[in-house]
């Protein structure tokens, strides 16, 4: 990020939405250990009881914070280190070094630092990369578009490795993703691979999110208050806390306390929709502090473009009536994907947007 001398009026908050500086830490997120699923079967709907206990703990954290953390996943320790590893001599690097990767409006991969949430430019830089490459998305927002684009990576010449680091943490992530949603379609009473063929031509991309230190953290946010679009987020943090949770029960911001080596789940509004509203996808945003950087690594698990999000037709009956009405994801996506690269006079696209009035 250049350097900022006075603050710039771009990164400041509307006083509702700024960070209160002191607020309690989350108790309550589950903490869920995987092993029954990923140590002893490879087939999560088996009748083992142990998985049917990871199941109906998932189901809970879904309905009652729509975030919980996961232990003994999977991914190798090692692994996760080499990435965090990558990242950041990525962005230790000058800034002219960096905007070599830039993204652009047509070139959605790559280094960014001005990006937008809400309108509002978030206290960070990040370097963005699609697990699919190309990825196939509409050429444009219009719901009526029917030609489509290809997204390509950009990767940078240094540090070394950092294609392949990527592309290895692509292929454990998204095995860890996969899991998670087999456990989540059982914990909907579905069969565990129903939502498996949506992620056939998945949409997913990576960030490297970097939140240098910054010298108002009370007036701006490393990322405004959001929820993520997609279907499911697995996020990597270090262990500088920084993640804040609107508590379901009672609107609370909630600070997540860093587990070591844990995951960080969050369901997604694909998945509000694809439950009908019984899970649902949680506000969160990131705050800054003034000594320390922060940096992340969320994994947003996306179905295909042309995938028509909507209710799950078998959890919808009589008493339960459909609450949203069918949309393309690409159409989300690449919609999403402008308003947080240029400024517009527009709201960015929501899943409300789709809610049946009844
Ligand atoms: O950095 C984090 O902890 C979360 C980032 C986030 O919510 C996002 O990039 O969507
Ligand atoms: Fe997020």
């Amino acid at each position: 990020m250049g350097e900022v001398t006075e603050f710039d009026q771009a990164f400041i908050q509307d006083p509702e939405h700024r960070p209160t500086l002191s607020i309690s830490e989350a108790e309550g997120i589950p903490l869920i250990d995987l092993s029954p699923v990923v140590l002893n079967s490879s087939d999560p709907s088996s009748s083992d009881e142990a998985v049917a206990e990871v199941v109906r703990q998932i189901g809970r954290a879904c309905e009652q914070w729509g975030f919980f953390q996961v232990i003994n996943h999977g991914v190798p320790l090692q692994l996760r280190e080499k990435i965090f590893r990558t990242s950041k001599e990525f962005f230790a690097q000058p800034l002219e070094e960096k905007r070599k990767v830039r993204r652009s409006e047509e070139s959605v991969c790559g280094y960014f630092d001005t990006e937008l949430t809400k309108n509002v430019r978030d206290w960070k830089e990040v370097f963005d990369f699609i697990a699919e490459d190309p990825t196939i998305v509409p050429a444009s927002p219009d719901p009526d578009e029917k030609d489509v684009i290809h997204w390509h990576n950009q990767w940078p010449q240094y540090p070394p490795h950092f294609r392949e680091t990527c592309e290895e943490y692509i292929k454990e992530v998204e095995k860890l993703s996969l899991k998670l949603m087999d456990l989540i379609a059982l914990s909907l009473g579905l069969p565990a691979k129903r939502f498996n063929n949506y992620f056939k031509d998945q949409t997913t991309f990576i960030r490297f999110n970097h939140y240098p230190p910054c010298p108002a953290p009370e007036l701006a946010l490393g990322v405004g208050r959001h929820k993520d679009g997609g279907a499911l987020t697995v996020l990597a943090q270090d262990e500088v806390a920084g993640l804040q949770v609107k508590r379901k029960s009672d609107g609370e911001w909630i600070r997540v306390k860093p587990a070591p080596n844990a995951y960080i789940i969050n369901v997604g509004d694909v998945i509000q929709v694809w439950s009908n509203d019984k899970y649902e996808s949680v506000e969160h945003r990131v705050m800054v502090n003034s000594e320390k950087e922060r940096f992340s690594i969320p994994f947003f698990f996306n179905p295909a473009h042309y995938t028509e999000v909507k209710p799950s037709e078998e959890l919808i009956n009589e008493q339960n009536p459909p609450k949203f009405r069918p949309y393309k994801w690409g159409q989300f996506l690449t919609h999403r994907k402008l308003t947080n690269f240029k400024k517009l006079n527009v709201e960015n696209l929501q899943t409300y947007h789709f809610r049946i009035q009844n």
